[in-house]
């Protein structure tokens, strides 16, 4: 049996990016840990508020760019999606799948178009934004749950969903892939009730926050800032 997925970053990790010209660099730190962090199968969102670095350190994290300083370690298969899905805006949702899916992943992928209302009928380019996220969600579900323990990193794909719909897929996140971690920036906190962790930067800290303060993750969410 494959390992647990998780994901690791060492006390003091610096997440940024690097300017200048090669023999004149210089390092901008956006965020850097303020304490070990481990996060193992679940559901952890990532919250802070615009320009704090969690692009950037999902990016560090999927490695697609070092950190700047310390050590990172990703156990299983890591599947990283941006914000927007990048796919021939001519092709018919039901199309893209064929292309990516077979047989049981392709039963699984159209089951979850039905649940969430989306047309597979329609064109990629002629969907709404909305509509477009859902068809990167089903695409990450169905990679993720095809993996022997996935990492799953995911920026802001709430982001155009209806509220219902939002709702459904926090749940949906929380009740199924306990052999996934799913590491989640999103804003919009209302709209989760289950969680197995927040991840916040403040001050240019990473904090990381393993239960819950009062009833929800938004107080949470609200100490960590403070
Ligand atoms: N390679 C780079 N060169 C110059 N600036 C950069 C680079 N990478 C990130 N930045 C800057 O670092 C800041 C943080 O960027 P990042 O996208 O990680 O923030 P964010 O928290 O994801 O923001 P948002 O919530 O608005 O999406 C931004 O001001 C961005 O322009």
């Amino acid at each position: 049996m494959a390992p647990a997925p998780l994901l690791h970053i060492s006390d003091g990790t610096r997440f940024g990016y690097r300017t200048g010209l090669p023999w004149s660099r210089q390092s901008r730190c956006l965020v850097e840990t303020a304490q070990e962090i481990t996060t193992g199968p679940g559901l952890h969102l990532l919250v802070a508020p615009n320009g704090t670095g969690k692009t950037t350190l999902l990016r560090t994290l999927a490695g697609l760019s070092r950190p700047l300083t310390g050590t990172l370690k990703t156990q299983g298969c890591v599947h990283y999606f941006a914000d927007e899905l990048k796919a021939d805006p001519e092709i018919k949702a039901r199309t893209f799948f064929r292309a990516w899916f077979r047989s049981a992943a392709l039963a699984q992928a159209e089951k979850l178009a039905e649940i969430l209302r989306l047309d597979l009928n329609t064109q990629i380019g002629k969907l709404s934004r909305g509509n477009r996220q859902k068809v990167l969600l089903i695409l990450a579900e169905i990679k993720a749950a095809r993996s022997q323990g996935s990492v799953l990193l995911m920026d802001e794909p709430l982001t155009g969903l209806d509220a219902e719909t939002r709702t459904q897929v926090t749940q949906l996140w929380a009740e199924t892939g306990r052999t996934t971690v799913r590491l989640i920036i999103m804003h919009e906190l209302e709209c989760v009730q289950q969680a197995d962790s927040l991840l916040t930067i403040a001050h240019g800290k990473l904090k990381h926050a393993t239960t819950r303060t009062g009833d929800s993750w938004m107080k949470t969410y609200q100490t960590l800032q403070s």
